[in-house]
């Protein structure tokens, strides 16, 4: 059976609003059939960085996920040792899956930093790439990439971790149940 399947591939330290945003609008916009959401192992460019354990991020994205029959989530990264190169990772389910179509969802930070990609050449021939804006980046890139609108949110990860150590107001940022993970775990300093 042939299916067109949207990646969105990210560290998810914690997930918010953001991701299921795009991940939403990407899905309707390009009909597609599905989107995995691949959290990472070791993100590649931020080798030298501490993340919340593997576990805690998988907890949360299943929280976040849990509730729209077509998000899933993909755990073949989380589950190989070392830095996640999405070629390594594409060349597998490209293998796994030879019927589908994959759609990489990028955000336009991710956009900018598409040259420094492991094997980007590659990249670029085992997926179509969708880029969608964020405030304070460009969208310009030398390499292929189908550009879907989407309202900007300018929200991140890093956002969240400041805003919950500082014991800030997260509303309508990130969903309840991963804001309860969170606290039941004392992430990010809660
Ligand atoms: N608010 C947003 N708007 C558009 N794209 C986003 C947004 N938040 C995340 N993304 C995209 O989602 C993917 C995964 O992002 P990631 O999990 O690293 O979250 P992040 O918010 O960028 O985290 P951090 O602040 O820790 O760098 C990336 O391609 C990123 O560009
Ligand atoms: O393969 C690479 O060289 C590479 C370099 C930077 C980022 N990525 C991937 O891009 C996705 C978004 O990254 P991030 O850091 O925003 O979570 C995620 O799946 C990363 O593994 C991949």
């Amino acid at each position: 059976m042939t299916k067109k399947i949207g990646i969105l591939g990210g560290t998810f330290d914690p997930p918010h609003f953001g991701h299921l945003l795009i991940a939403s609008e990407v899905l309707t916009e390009l009909q597609l059939d599905e989107i995995w959401f691949m959290p990472n192992q070791i993100p590649p460019h931020k080798q030298d960085k501490k993340f919340t354990t593997s576990e805690h991020r998988f907890n949360m994205l299943k929280l976040a996920v849990n509730s729209h029959e077509q998000f899933h989530i993909e755990t073949i990264e989380l589950l190989r040792e070392g830095p996640s190169y999405t070629y390594e990772t594409l060349k597998i389910l490209c293998e796994k899956f030879p019927t589908y179509s994959f759609y990489f969802i990028i955000g336009a930070d991710m956009i900018e930093y598409l040259p420094k990609w492991y094997r980007v050449e590659e990249v670029v021939k085992l997926v179509t790439f969708v880029g969608v804006k964020r405030p304070g980046y460009l969208m310009e890139t030398k390499y292929p990439i189908i550009e879907v609108e989407v309202p900007q949110f300018d929200i991140s990860s890093s956002l969240l971790r400041e805003k919950l150590r500082l014991n800030k107001n997260t509303a309508y940022l990130l969903p309840e149940e991963v804001k309860r993970y969170i606290e039941e775990n004392h992430l990010y300093g809660t």
